[in-house]
């Protein structure tokens, strides 16, 4: 059986919504949501043919796509080959040409629709915001300044998580200051990632786990018992390293030149895209970028762009 190569479009706006259609009852896979698209045609590349389905299917005409991801399914009447990629603008306003119902969906409600069994995935990554925002250095314990820092935190419309990295803090005060994170953030819809030990992390109600390329690289498993697990790289080996673990997502760093590391060297853009193509793993580019270089990251193939100063307000401006 060949595989249907099908262009699949991520349309999302930019509170990061993403447009679904119902695929009509009769079709393959009817009655479930898609992402619209359709079959490559011979001659065409994957943009020209998501252009077309795009034009067909929703009136719509994409003015910037970037790679997201590629996926094999084998269905027990059919193998397909999805060439997922972002739509981040358009011309036009979509409409159901078909008739299909169509729905702006924020990524925690797509799991609650059916989709195709090879659309899972796709999800699955959605649910990582596209910015991870990590904290700035602080004075050792001290819990008042942390408060008004997260407090200070504009949260970007697209989603972020946060990233407590407090390297100076000792474990004691690092998982009461995680706690802090976790109730001041936690409501605002920010996800906190603990970087410390398991142990600490646990014991201060952290469930989800960020690793440094030390810890990566000594770490046999996966460590056990948080929702996502995801790791701080500078080489390939390190990538490779995070996918073998199963990991969630990497950072790769650093892009471009930084205030907090002036000695190491960049990547560049090029780099960055050539070692991420060689691991099966959302990552973020990190090093020097702030939210305004999202498209560009994008456009990369990173998932999102993690950073320091790109993301706070200056010190000492008013909350
Ligand atoms: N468009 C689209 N197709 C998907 C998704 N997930 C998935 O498994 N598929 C499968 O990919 C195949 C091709 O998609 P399609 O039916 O949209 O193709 P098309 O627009 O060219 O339609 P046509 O068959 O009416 O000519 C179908 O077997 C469909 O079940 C998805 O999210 N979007
Ligand atoms: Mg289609």
């Amino acid at each position: 059986m060949a595989r249907l190569h099908v262009a699949v479009g991520v349309i999302l706006d930019d509170r990061q919504r993403v447009l679904v259609a119902r695929r009509a009852a009769h079709r393959h896979q009817g009655g479930r949501w898609e992402f619209p698209g359709g079959k490559v045609e011979p001659g065409e590349t994957v943009v020209q043919a998501l252009c077309r389905e795009l034009e067909e299917e929703l009136a719509i005409s994409p003015t910037r796509t970037s790679p997201m991801m590629r996926i094999e399914h084998d269905y027990p009447d059919r193998r397909v080959s999805l060439d997922v990629h972002r739509v981040s603008a358009w011309r036009g306003e979509p409409r159901g040409l078909e008739g299909q119902p169509l729905a702006w969906l924020r990524a925690t409600e797509l799991a609650r629709r059916p989709f195709p069994q090879a659309n899972l995935p796709i999800i699955r990554r959605l649910a990582l915001p596209p910015f991870l925002i990590i904290t700035e250095p602080l004075a050792p314990g001290d819990l008042a300044g942390l408060a008004r820092r997260l407090q200070s935190l504009a949260v970007p419309a697209r989603g972020a998580w946060l990233q407590l990295r407090l390297p100076d803090w000792d474990d004691r005060a690092y998982g009461r200051a995680l706690a802090l994170a976790i109730r001041t953030l936690g409501p605002r819809g920010v996800d906190v990632t603990a970087n410390r030990s398991p142990a600490v992390a646990r014991r201060a109600g952290g469930h989800a786990l960020h690793l440094n390329a030390r810890a990566l690289m000594a770490c046999e498993a996966r460590p056990e018992g948080f929702v996502r697990v995801g790791a701080s790289c500078h080489s390939p080996e390190e990538l490779a390293r995070a996918e073998a673990l199963g990991l969630d997502y990497a950072l790769l760093s650093p892009v471009a030149a930084t205030a907090s590391h002036p000695r190491q060297v960049p990547l560049g853009w090029e780099r960055f895209r050539d070692w991420l193509g060689r691991v099966d793993l959302p990552v973020y580019a990190l090093g020097g970028l702030g939210p305004e270089a999202l498209e560009l990251a994008w456009a990369h193939g990173a998932h999102g762009v993690a950073g320091i100063r790109g993301f706070w307000p200056p010190r000492g401006s008013p909350p």
